[in-house]
């Protein structure tokens, strides 16, 4: 058995509570640790950590009791409580410009690190928080969670069998509509420092980090972007229920050309309102087949199935487009993306197996999310050959 103490930081947030200390955290300590490939335990020990006691305590006393039935530790004294000898990993999912400050902190006691992105809203800032780690010598990790969605595994699933043929385009569509607090009826379903850049909001820098490790992933390296951003809501209503005036961006649009000359273009958007399979759904158009992938399920049409329209608008449509698509199988039960990433790093820093997905990849996205920012604000490509 291996114990791994983890100290939590920004885990009375959105994401810090549910995704990684309900769903990943507590998920691994109800199911009795983590297995590694030479045949140990890996036992986990969070203790939360942050400025406000009441909601660490209810996390750790509360929420740690319908979950695991018994408590976890928790303290508002965080850089006593990460200056722990027995701790050995530092998780930060804090906001993203306290990001910085835990990485140093951490790098310097000598912890592993494991954190949210965006690792910093600089593309310099992100970089050296990498080679902070690299020159520590610690295990380091950023969340790339949509890797492990379903609908991605299955479209990666497919990619590699060959099905598509060659890859020819690829079509991200992201996002949904964020109310902005003007109806009391209906509240925002995001925090507000997402609407303002002065808070380290902005969809570029928000979801490009994802475009990245994504495209890289699925289609190889990018190579150059062209990318639009838009403040389309001026003012929101924010957790006081006092109106803001936004200052970073809510939709983008942007095409990535792939090192190899595919061209994927993503839309992402808090404004638009949802007429397709998921609130994010990407198409792949292949010589051969196209699959279009949710969040979890994945249809397909190879070339026998390809419907053959003639365009004449005078008559109603004849075909149905959604009937030539086949439902992909799951192949197995997906567990929770955070949690499959929480396991892969939590057996990295117990000595079982690599991690590639270390700050270094995380400022990989940090660069295109600037990049993109260039390209709308210069309105021109511009080349991700040495930033990203
Ligand atoms: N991988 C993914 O899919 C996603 C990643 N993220 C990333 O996760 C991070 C957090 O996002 P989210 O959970 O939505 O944000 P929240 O606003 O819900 O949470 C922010 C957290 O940071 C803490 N915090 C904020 N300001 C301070 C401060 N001045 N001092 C101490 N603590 C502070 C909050 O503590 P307190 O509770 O005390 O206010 C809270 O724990 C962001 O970097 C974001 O980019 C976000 C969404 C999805
Ligand atoms: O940062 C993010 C913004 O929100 C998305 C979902 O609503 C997340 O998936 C993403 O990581």
């Amino acid at each position: 058995m291996t114990t791994l103490t983890v100290a939590m930081h920004g885990v009375t947030g959105r994401m810090g509570t549910n995704q990684h200390y309900i769903r990943s955290i507590l998920a691994i300590m109800r199911q009795g640790g983590v297995k590694t490939s030479d045949g140990r335990t890996i036992d986990v020990k969070p203790i939360l950590l942050g400025r406000d006691e009441a909601k660490l305590k209810h996390l750790a006393e509360t929420v740690a009791m319908e979950e695991i039935g018994r408590k976890v530790d928790w303290s508002t004294d965080v850089d006593n409580a990460i200056s722990a000898p027995n701790v050995d990993i530092v998780f930060d999912s804090s906001s993203t410009q306290m990001r910085a400050s835990m990485v140093r902190k951490a790098a310097k006691l000598g912890k592993a690190i494991y954190c949210e992105k965006p690792i910093a809203i600089d593309p310099a800032e992100a970089m050296s928080l990498a080679e902070t780690c690299e020159s520590a010598g610690i295990c380091n990790g950023v969340v790339q969670d949509k890797l492990w969605l379903p609908g991605v595994r299955k479209l990666r699933a497919l990619r590699d069998q060959g099905f598509f043929g060659d890859i020819l385009s690829v079509r991200g569509e992201f996002g949904y509509w964020v109310f902005t607090g003007h109806d009391p009826d209906q509240p925002p379903q995001r925090p507000s420092w997402n609407y303002r850049s002065e808070d380290g909001g902005g969809m570029m820098t928000d979801m490009f980090c994802h475009w990245e490790y994504l495209i890289d992933d699925l289609f190889g390296p990018i190579d150059r972007v062209l990318a639009h951003a838009a403040i389309d809501l001026p003012e929101r209503i924010d957790e006081c229920g006092k109106p803001y005036d936004c200052t970073a961006d809510d939709s983008a649009y942007a095409i990535f050309i792939t090192k190899s000359g595919i061209t994927c273009q993503f839309n992402s958007s808090w404004t638009t309102r949802v007429r397709r399979d998921d609130l994010l759904t990407i198409q792949v158009d292949g010589t051969k087949g196209s699959a279009v992938a949710g969040l979890r399920e994945c249809y397909v049409q190879d070339m026998d199935s390809t419907p053959r329209p003639t365009w004449n608008p005078d008559v109603p449509q004849p075909i149905d487009f959604y009937s030539g698509w086949t439902q992909i199988p799951d192949e197995t039960d997906y567990d929770n993306a955070f949690k499959i990433q929480w396991e892969l790093f939590l057996r990295h820093v117990a000595g079982d197996g690599e991690f590639p997905w270390s700050l270094r990849n995380g400022a990989a996205g940090v660069a295109l999310a600037n990049a993109g920012e260039t390209s709308s604000c210069e309105q021109r490509w511009v080349s991700c050959s040495n930033t990203c």
